[in-house]
């Protein structure tokens, strides 16, 4: 059954891979699933076509058949169950790497998206100054805490899966501040699951978009 996505027309990173679509073509491309794209814009979104997808108006969705998905890791998850290649077989190994997923989530991506809310788009404000060192603050023990639990892994869990998808793509996020540079351990991760077939492939396909004529 024909699996189909959405993403940005136009993405505000011009391509970059920061859009949460790219999160969700990875995935796609380590389960070797294939997929359409259809392409909205920022005013599409708020339309009730599109609501009826996604009730907050946003970008990935996720259709196959009858199914209608939003929330990207929501939609990991799901073809994690359905395809291998993101999930270990063993029970509590894939526990565990569900564990990873939701703290790429909850615990490491909150205070990194308040990091981009308080560089772009309050970072005119005249308390901008004063709340950055703050808001990195929060950032930084979760950093300190990952990079010990990492050590000298490859992965976090093992082999690589869902929850190193979801960590990195999270990650990636906070690379553009210079934070990560920082820490070469999770940089050196977040390397390796840029330099993945499948993630070289879903970053190309999300930059042709951008870049197209
Ligand atoms: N929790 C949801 C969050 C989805 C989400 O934030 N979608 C964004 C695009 S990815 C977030 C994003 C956007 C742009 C960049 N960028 O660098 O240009 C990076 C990330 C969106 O549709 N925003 C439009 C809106 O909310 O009205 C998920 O994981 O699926």
């Amino acid at each position: 059954m024909t699996i189909t996505i959405t993403a940005f027309d136009r993405s505000p990173d011009g391509g970059k891979g920061l859009a949460r679509d790219t999160r969700v073509r990875w995935a796609l491309e380590e389960v070797g699933q294939p997929y359409d794209v259809r392409l909205v814009g920022f005013p599409e979104l708020k339309q009730p076509a599109h609501l009826a997808l996604h009730p907050f108006g946003q970008i990935p969705t996720y259709e196959e058949g009858d199914l209608a998905l939003f929330e990207t890791g929501a939609i990991v998850f799901h073809l994690a169950e359905r395809f291998a290649g993101l999930l270990p077989a063993d029970a509590d190994a894939r526990a565990r790497a569900i564990s990873w997923m939701f703290a790429a989530v909850n615990t490491m991506e909150p205070p990194i998206l308040d990091l981009t809310t308080a560089r772009i788009f309050e970072g005119d404000k005249p308390w901008a100054a004063e709340r950055l060192p703050l808001v990195q603050a929060r950032i930084r023990p979760r950093l300190d805490q990952l990079a010990a639990r990492l050590g000298k892994a490859e992965w976090l869990d093992g082999d690589f899966s869902a929850g190193d998808l979801m960590m990195v793509s999270v990650l990636l996020r906070l690379r553009p501040s210079g934070m990560l540079d920082d820490y070469p351990t999770l940089a050196a991760y977040v390397a390796r699951g840029e330099a993945r077939p499948a993630y070289q492939r879903a970053f190309a396909d999300q930059l042709a978009v951008n870049t197209r004529a």
